[in-house]
């Protein structure tokens, strides 16, 4: 549906970005991932036809938009502080585009055909308030814009933006000025409207939880270039370098001796509690672990069949802090550096024997104090090897 090919965007100097490619099907989701000034908002500006391309190309349905003008391409897009137009109430804002002649078509029609009559009043009327209710806001349409919270006007804008039936959404920091909790319950949602309504869109965001919410592939940005791009689950248990491994929340990196006793450490756990999936096989996704991918893909080929590194193997060993358990039953002891209690866990830095400076989990409520001995299990799940 689109495919985005060795964009370059140049302000003055500045390369912003740098021969980005992307490929987008119908009905997927896809997250641009990447830290503030990466270049990402530029990209996703590109696309829309809002910044000249300094060389690549965009097409949507195989057609160069070269030509196209933003408004003719039959994109919509989403900002994070959504935008409203505070002289409209609800229904206002959420049939604004039904009122317009439409132009460029909608997922349903193809990209060049002559502009179509707006809506009928009446037809309008019964499109908004289908609308509101797939966002979760019946009955809102005649409230006025200003009386809404945060997350209902991003429901509002959200609505507005699905009401042409768009062939492409584009949603830039989509719920970036939202608090934490509201961010994670509306990124649930947003997640569930994309696909009921099988609406096709790209993401821009830094956060990477609401990138594996969000989206079915993911794009890592770093310095106007791509670094890796893939389904969402195989970036986040597999990244392709350690600066993506260290935006989507890998803390730790291991190298040699300690990476094999860690490695070691986890397939001797999984080998003695038999439930659990083996560290080789495991691919389920998961909300904050990421799975270990290790020979079973013939992609590694020094890992031993016990899941240990092989002398030799110069490879990276990335842990998520999941990956490190305080247990009285684990096998690696250590010593307690410092200790804080986050969300629903304690963070834990330790100082692990014979393998060193790590960051691990401990149970809720548990007082770990600096200098306190313990026992770590590890899990496989929540460590990579980096290529
Ligand atoms: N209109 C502009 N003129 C000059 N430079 C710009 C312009 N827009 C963006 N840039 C520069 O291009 C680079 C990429 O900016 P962009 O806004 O795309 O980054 P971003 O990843 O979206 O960041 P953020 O998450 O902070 O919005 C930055 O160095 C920025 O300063």
């Amino acid at each position: 549906m689109l495919s985005v090919d060795a964009v370059t965007v140049r302000f003055g100097d500045t390369v912003a970005v740098d021969a980005a490619s992307l490929d987008l099907r119908h009905g997927q989701v896809l997250a641009v991932l990447g830290p503030s000034g990466c270049g990402k908002s530029t990209l996703l500006r590109a696309i829309a036809g809002l910044e000249e391309l300094a060389a690549g190309s965009v097409r949507a349905e195989g057609r160069d938009l070269r030509d196209v003008p933003t408004h003719r391409r039959g994109f919509a897009l989403m900002f994070q502080d959504g935008q409203l137009f505070r002289h409209l109430d609800v229904a206002g804002n959420v049939g604004y585009p039904l009122r317009l002649p439409r132009h460029g078509g909608s997922v349903r029609e193809p990209l060049s055909q002559p502009a179509r009559e707006p809506l009928s009043q009446p037809a309008r009327a019964d499109r908004v308030q289908e609308l509101l209710e797939t966002v979760g806001l019946p009955g809102y349409g005649s409230r006025e814009v200003s009386t809404l919270s945060g997350g209902e006007q991003q429901r509002v804008a959200l609505a507005r933006a699905l009401a042409a039936e768009p062939r492409l959404l584009l949603l830039d920091e989509p719920l970036s000025a939202l608090d934490r909790s509201l961010r994670e319950r509306l990124a649930g949602d947003l997640r569930g409207i994309l696909t009921a309504t099988g609406t096709t869109a790209l993401l821009v965001t830094h956060d990477h939880d609401e990138a594996f919410t969000l989206a079915d592939r993911m794009a890592l940005m770093f310095d106007g270039r791509i670094a890796q791009e893939g389904p969402t689950e195989e970036v986040w248990a597999a990244p392709a370098t350690r600066e993506v491994a260290e935006f989507i929340g890998f803390g730790t990196f291991l190298e040699a001796e300690p990476a094999r006793r860690v490695m070691a450490a986890a397939a001797q756990a999984s080998n003695a509690t038999p439930m659990r999936p083996d560290v080789r096989d495991v691919s389920a996704r998961t909300s904050h672990g990421a799975h270990l991918v290790a020979s079973g893909s013939g992609s590694s080929p020094t890992v031993g069949h016990d899941g240990a590194l092989l002398p030799g193997d110069e490879r990276v060993l990335a842990l998520r802090r999941s990956a490190l358990r305080v247990d009285p039953a684990g096998s690696l002891e250590g010593t307690v550096v410092a200790a804080g209690a986050v969300s629903d866990a304690v963070r834990v830095e330790l100082d692990l024997d014979g393998i060193g400076a790590v960051e691990a989990l401990g149970d809720q409520g548990s007082t770990l104090r600096p200098g306190d001995r313990v026992r770590v299990r590890a899990d496989g799940a929540g460590m990579a090897l980096l290529p």
